[in-house]
């Protein structure tokens, strides 16, 4: 596992649950090599195993059977406990939802993850949010609630509150499933430039053929099988 390029390595990957009698396996000897800083979509019918595949790339759930490594770590191979600590340092989940807390203004929401680390003052956080809020250009929305942003923007802080720990892998599902089409184009922008200039590697679910030609590359699943639907020349930044 020591190919600096492949930043994921799945082999033989496999996830099954048991529901009552019977055992649903969604993902069964699933193969998939990521670069570092690549931009992956992956499509697929519903129940296809989309999620399933992308909670276990983002340690929320535990594969059954075969290997995963993530920037050289088996993922695969460690407990629970291990797999929340790993997650907190080198992962960050969006949502199609955002699941912005509504009380929290959108400064206290990006700076929720930062409070896991004890080591951290208060001055620290506030240059990492306010980098972060930069970033998603949103800098003069820190005092809003959500109930007082748009879609697009509540989906950006959310996006903000996922890199705000600085983390290598990004998974976003179905990021722009509740916005219009300016919004998600915003959103899809801002995905492409945390992977060119930031080098962050993102897996995106998604249903929407435009939000998967933004990717570099795209992946159908069916039945727990991966097959290519298209490859992009990735463009440097
Ligand atoms: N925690 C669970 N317990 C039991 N079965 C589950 C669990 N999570 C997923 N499944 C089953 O695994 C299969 C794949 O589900 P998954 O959510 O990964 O599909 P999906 O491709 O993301 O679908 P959608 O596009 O509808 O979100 C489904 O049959 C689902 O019912």
């Amino acid at each position: 596992m020591n190919n600096e390029n492949h930043f994921i390595i799945c082999e033989k990957l496999g996830k099954s649950y048991r529901k009552g009698t019977t055992t649903v396996t969604p993902l069964e000897e699933l193969d998939l090599q990521v670069e570092r800083g690549e931009f992956l979509a992956l499509m697929g019918p519903s129940g296809s195993g989309k999620t399933t595949l992308l909670n276990c790339l983002a340690g929320i759930d535990r594969p059954s059977s075969g290997k995963l490594f993530i920037g050289g770590e088996d993922i695969a191979g460690m407990s629970r406990g291990e797999l929340t600590t790993w997650r907190g340092k080198h992962c960050g989940y969006i949502f199609q939802l955002y699941h912005l807390v509504p009380i929290l203004t959108a400064f206290e929401n990006i700076e929720l993850p930062l409070l896991l680390d004890k080591g951290l003052s208060k001055s620290g956080r506030r240059f990492r949010v306010e980098a972060a809020l930069d970033l998603v250009d949103l800098a003069d929305r820190a005092t809003h609630f959500p109930s007082e942003l748009s879609g697009g923007q509540e989906q950006r802080v959310a996006i903000a509150r996922a890199i705000v720990t600085d983390p290598q892998l990004l998974v976003a599902d179905e990021p722009t499933g509740d916005l219009d089409s300016s919004a998600a184009g915003q959103i899809l922008d801002l995905l492409q430039r945390l992977s060119r200039e930031h080098g962050k590697t993102i897996v995106m679910v998604t249903h929407d053929p435009r939000a998967a030609d933004a990717a570099d590359r795209c992946l159908h699943l069916e039945k727990g099988q991966l097959l290519e639907a298209h490859q992009k020349e990735k463009a440097t930044a």
